[in-house]
């Protein structure tokens, strides 16, 4: 199973003038994500949440320490890692199928097998009567969704998504965190998602990482089972309604809160 490795990484942007000392945005980051594994960072704002996801995804490089995908050194972005943003940023001009058939034309995959392929994944993400609709023709989430099916047409190993259902509406973005988790487990890649919502973190997570600002340190590691309670079958209201969500939610929000008061519940 593949193995994404963050090592002792820290990182400070360039400063602007040149001469002083940029400030340190990530301190000694230590993480571990597996194929098996919804990793979810939550954090007050600025406390280097897309940073972290962009060093993963390979947009940026260490200042110090090392990310290592199955024991080899990171150079750069690449297929087996896929990202997601927020701002869906599909190509407006092309139809929804064409978008998801879009990575595999620049594999130089024939147009036969690559519409079929990205008929398939539309009809994984459930918008098999989606594919031949302009992309300004779908609602927020079906975008999203082909969003995520594009991402996935490059057979990724893993998945970056910073607050992908971040534009949602409250309904759909419980849908959509259904939807997720379901093609996490069909997907098998490893996940790492960024959130603002508690409750967001809590139901999709195997493990929470709470990070610390100025510098973003992981401050807690908290092991999450609601969303393999939830592709065991046990519906998302009842996960949420138990005494276990509560609790970790009051603690999770003590916990951010006592940094910052800016986090949504
Ligand atoms: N390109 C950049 N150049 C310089 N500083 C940057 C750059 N991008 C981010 N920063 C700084 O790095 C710090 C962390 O930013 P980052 O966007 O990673 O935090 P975040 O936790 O994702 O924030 P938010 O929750 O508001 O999205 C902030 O102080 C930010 O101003």
């Amino acid at each position: 199973m593949s193995m994404l490795r963050l090592e002792n990484v820290s990182l400070r942007y360039a400063p602007g003038d040149g001469r002083s000392q940029a400030p340190l945005v990530l301190d000694r980051i230590n993480l571990d994500i597996t194929g098996d594994d919804f990793v979810v960072v939550i954090g007050r704002s600025g406390s280097g949440k897309t940073s972290l996801l962009n060093l993963a995804a390979g947009f940026l490089t260490p200042s110090s320490g090392r990310i290592a995908l199955d024991g080899q050194t990171l150079s750069g972005p690449g297929s087996d890692r896929a990202v997601v943003f927020q701002d869906d940023a599909l190509y407006p001009w092309l139809t929804a199928i064409e978008n998801v058939a879009f990575p595999l034309r620049l594999r130089g995959v024939g147009r036969d097998q690559r519409l079929k392929e990205a008929r398939a994944l539309l009809e994984h993400v459930g918008l098999p009567d989606a594919a031949d609709r302009k992309v300004w023709e779908l609602s927020g989430g079906m975008r999203q969704r082909v969003g995520i099916a594009r991402a996935l047409a490059s057979h990724p190993r893993f998945l970056l998504m910073d607050e992908p259902l971040g534009a949602l509406d409250a309904l759909t973005r419980v849908r959509m965190q259904g939807f997720l988790l379901d093609m996490w487990q069909a997907s098998r890649a490893g996940a790492l998602l960024i959130t603002h919502s508690i409750d967001e973190a809590l139901m999709l997570a195997t493990r929470v990482i709470v990070l610390n600002a100025n510098p973003g340190r992981i401050a807690r590691v908290i092991p999450v089972n609601f969303a393999r309670d939830y592709l065991a079958g046990v519906p998302q209201s009842e996960l949420r309604a138990s005494a276990e969500f509560r609790r970790l939610h009051d603690g999770l929000t003590g916990l951010i809160h006592s940094e910052d008061e800016g986090v949504a519940a």
